[in-house]
């Protein structure tokens, strides 16, 4: 359980959180939307504690990322836009490397990586270096990397990007796993339609500020619009502006 109460993040002059405030479930998958610039990134890299917020607080599974980071570490698995991956590694030598340091080890780390690679579909690269891998392939490591630990809480900024049509249902067949587990799973996206598939609640942002949070069906019923793209372009308006 993820919760959010008036986080603020000023860069300088920019204001990129004004102040958000939220709760994602265990269980459910929650997307986060909002236009380019509304402070995603920059609200998820505050939650796992990469950046300190200004203002508010924040509780994952009721641990502070800032006062209580390695608690926050062990139950948290963050996919980023960097992927830094280590390109002289293979995949499985990768996975170990992050296994390891994660404290996971030996037949227990094995099977571990066999499982994350069976769950994206990703045998095929397992034993591959990782240099010169294409987008969708080096999003699967990362993946890979993140789940590796059974985090009861997953960020995930964009996670679908540059996947083919069979990768993107290897990662929603993982995402409901994960959600059947009853992992709370908080995901940034642009793409509507796999908000309206996959997700069962969404926080819209623009501006650093919170728009609205709900289903995408309550999303649409509370602005009388069918599809839930307009019914976005509605609540934060033309511009990326809250209406
Ligand atoms: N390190 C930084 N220094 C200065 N400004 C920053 C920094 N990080 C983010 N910002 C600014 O904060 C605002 C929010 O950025 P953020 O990356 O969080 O948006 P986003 O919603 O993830 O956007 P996108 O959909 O384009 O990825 C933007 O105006 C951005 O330029």
């Amino acid at each position: 359980m993820i919760e959010v109460h008036d986080v603020r993040k000023q860069f300088g002059d920019v204001k990129a959180l004004g102040g958000v405030s939220f709760s994602a479930r265990d269980g459910q998958i929650t997307a986060l939307l909002g236009p380019n610039g509304a402070g995603k990134t920059t609200l998820l890299r505050t939650l796992v504690g990469l950046l300190k917020r200004d203002q508010g607080t924040v509780a994952i599974d009721g641990a502070d990322p800032e006062r209580d980071p390695l608690a926050v570490r062990r139950n948290i698995g963050f996919l980023t836009d960097q992927f830094g991956l280590y390109e002289r590694l293979s995949t499985r030598e990768y996975l170990q490397y992050f296994g390891e340091l994660n404290g996971i080890g030996g037949a227990a780390l094995k099977t571990r990586i066999e499982e994350v690679s069976e769950l994206l579909a990703m045998d095929d690269i397992l034993e591959r270096r990782t240099k010169g891998f294409s987008q969708g392939q080096r999003i699967k490591v990362a993946l890979a990397r993140t789940l590796l630990h059974r985090p009861r809480n997953l960020l995930l900024d964009e996670p679908s990007r540059g996947l083919d049509v069979m990768s993107t249902r290897a990662l929603r067949r993982a995402l409901i796993a994960l959600r059947e587990d009853g992992c709370c799973v908080i995901m940034a996206t642009h793409v509507m339609q796999e908000v309206t598939h996959l997700c069962d609640d969404v926080i819209v942002i623009a501006q650093g500020h919170t728009v609205a949070q709900g289903s995408p069906s309550d999303l649409c019923r509370r602005t009388g619009i069918e599809n839930l793209e307009d019914a976005f372009v509605s609540l934060v308006g033309e511009e990326g502006i809250a209406a």
